[in-house]
């Protein structure tokens, strides 16, 4: 019978590119993932934005918050104690000093974010992003944006870490896909060096 943990075992697909992806379950421990996670869910004055898709507008499928050096970008909040222990945890690991972060939060499995690659001008044509994720695992899927055939899922863990490294949003696109099955909530935090 499938187990209906919480926290489904780990898991990814064989042959996950790993010059452009470095996965980490057990980044951080369960104890401290457990108080970040409820921490961030109370504390983060969340937000339900709006997408324009085909000229109309639609709510985003998750609420978000963006957090960093605050004269960037119009509505990012300032570092919290959190944020900047986290932060000083991903910077040895991705070799880079980031000045924001988003927070994403998957309130069940009706919440998702769409294919897309975070290739915005403002973090230049390479960039590199660290996530880290708390709470529900939930798969992470990638595809080559040149054959949608070539894919890989990883299932991010409560506590994991997962580098973005340089190429990654030049070819290849990624999403959280929405569940059929219960969710329950899980928080995602990709930091960024917005130049
Ligand atoms: O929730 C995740 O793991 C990914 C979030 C994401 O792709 C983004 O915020 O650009
Ligand atoms: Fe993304």
């Amino acid at each position: 019978m499938e187990q209906l943990s919480f926290f489904a075992e780990a898991g990814q697909s064989r042959g996950l590119p790993t010059e452009l992806l470095k996965y980490l379950p057990g980044f951080i421990d369960a104890q401290t993932s457990d108080a970040l996670l409820k921490k961030l869910i109370s504390d983060t004055p969340w937000k339900q934005s709006t997408q324009k898709l085909w000229d109309k507008m639609y709510l985003t499928p998750r609420l978000t918050c963006w957090y960093g050096e605050t004269e960037r970008t119009a509505g990012t909040l300032p570092w919290t104690p959190e944020l900047l222990y986290i932060k000083s945890l991903v910077e040895p690991l991705a070799a880079i000093k980031f000045n924001s972060v988003l927070l994403n939060y998957y309130r069940d499995g009706n919440d998702s974010v769409a294919w897309h690659s975070d290739k915005e001008s403002i973090m230049g044509s390479q960039p590199v992003i660290a996530s880290v994720s708390f709470g529900q695992v939930r798969n992470f899927d990638i595809r080559n944006k040149a054959n949608h055939k070539e894919h890989y899922s990883i299932k991010l863990e409560h506590g994991s870490f997962l580098l973005m490294k340089a190429g990654l949003q030049e070819n290849w696109e990624h999403r959280i896909a929405k569940s059929v099955k219960p969710m329950k909530p899980r928080v995602n935090l990709t930091f960024r060096l917005i130049i």
